[in-house]
């Protein structure tokens, strides 16, 4: 436990990432706010590039180098894929790091050469606190830990969704298909041609299909440890798609009921999901015939379940809600930042989303 305000430092302020983090670090009791780096936004007031961050509207952006993440006790790392590596190789031990981007998340090093263009750097801690892995929980490999994979956004809602249903065993592994629809902050602030208001408003449309989105194999990754050891290894069919908003992700996952739960009616499978959640406080399964919403989880770290059985096609259905840039990045990040440290898990967290 630190016995001063922990010093936070953030690459990537000027991002969606960034800025989010540093909403929720104003908020944190336990933090202090450090040096803000950004590649080409260097030079420039937070303000001008983020003005609801009110309170430090007048600081300056510096340029991200090692002398100026050094000296804090905690970095978070907000930059595009590929730039995560070199600079956490090259932090003091001594420093806490806490990557958003995809670095440091995939344990295969196949899976990552086939997804990602950048060399294969390794694996961290994984920052899904809730999922279940061998018979525990994953916070339990965050708590004291220097070096964290946050999750990525589309991996979030979805582990959470049908997580419970494999480490009970209930869930086919070899088929399981995911439809899920993102706002378009989860591409990041950089100008994208096909992310022009006039592109996205009225519009949703499919991505990465077929297979070939990145987050692809985090999910499987996640699913696969939840099952546990010595199981087939889960294969998902994921399609990602944009919906017209800035935040918020809603993943509709669907799996074919296995073996052992063939008979199982609605009432006996969402038991699972009960007793996974009961004692997480930011996982909230909704009471029976209330789906999920991206409105309300906005702004939020909560995640929004709910789970039934299509009874004609043996599948069940498990839908997950979340805000992309908290509970799918920032919020994730700060809460492994409190697990890391030793804090209360929830230190500095809304668990209540805003709306309308
Ligand atoms: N958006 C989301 O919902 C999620 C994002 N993430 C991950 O978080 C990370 C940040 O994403 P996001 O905030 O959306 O992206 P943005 O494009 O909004 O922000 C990227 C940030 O990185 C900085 N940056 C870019 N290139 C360099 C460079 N060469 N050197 C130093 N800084 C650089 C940018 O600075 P500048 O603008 O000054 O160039 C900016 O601050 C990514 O790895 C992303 O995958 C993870 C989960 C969800
Ligand atoms: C809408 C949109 O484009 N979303 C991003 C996912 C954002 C995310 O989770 O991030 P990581 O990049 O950290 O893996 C995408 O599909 O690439």
């Amino acid at each position: 436990m630190f016995m001063h305000m922990v010093k936070a430092a953030v690459a990537g302020a000027s991002g969606y990432a960034g800025g989010e983090l540093l909403r929720l670090l104003l908020g944190h009791p336990e933090v202090e706010i450090g040096a803000l780096t950004a590649g080409s936004s260097a030079g420039r007031r937070l303000g001008d590039l983020h003005p609801y961050l009110t309170p430090l509207a007048d600081r300056v952006v510096e340029d991200t180098t090692v002398e100026a993440l050094a000296g804090h006790d905690v970095v978070f790392l907000a930059l595009p894929h590929g730039h995560s590596a070199a600079l956490a190789a090259q932090l003091p031990d001594s420093v806490t790091v806490i990557d958003c981007g995809a670095d440091f998340r995939l344990r295969d090093e196949a899976a990552w050469t086939t997804y990602y263009d950048t060399p294969y750097a390794g694996a961290w801690a994984y920052g899904l606190p809730e999922l279940p892995v061998g018979g525990g929980r994953q916070r339990e490999a965050l708590q004291g830990t220097r070096h964290i994979a946050v999750p990525g956004c589309y991996p979030t809602a979805v582990s959470l969704a049908l997580a419970p249903g494999f480490a009970s065993g209930l869930l086919d592994p070899q088929d399981v298909v995911v439809v899920a629809a993102s706002g378009t902050s989860g591409a990041g602030k950089s100008l994208k041609p096909h992310l022009l208001g006039a592109e996205v408003m009225g519009a949703m449309s499919p991505y990465g299909v077929g297979g070939t989105h990145r987050h692809t194999p985090e999910i499987e990754q996640n699913l696969t440890a939840a099952a546990g050891p010595g199981g087939t290894a889960v294969q998902v069919s994921f399609t990602p798609t944009l919906a017209p908003m800035p935040r918020g992700i809603l993943a509709t996952c669907t799996a074919r009921l296995g073996e052992t739960a063939k008979e199982a009616d609605t009432h006996a499978i969402r038991e699972a999901w009960v007793k996974a959640y009961a004692d997480e406080p930011f996982v909230h399964l909704l009471p029976e015939g209330q789906w999920p919403s991206t409105a309300s989880v906005l702004g939020s770290n909560s995640v929004h379940v709910q789970v039934t059985v299509d009874e004609r096609t043996r599948r069940v259905v498990a839908v997950a809600a979340v805000d992309n840039l908290t509970k799918g990045t920032a919020g994730a990040a700060v809460q492994c930042l409190n697990l890391a440290l030793g804090l209360p898990e929830t230190t500095g967290l809304p668990v209540a989303g805003v709306a309308p």
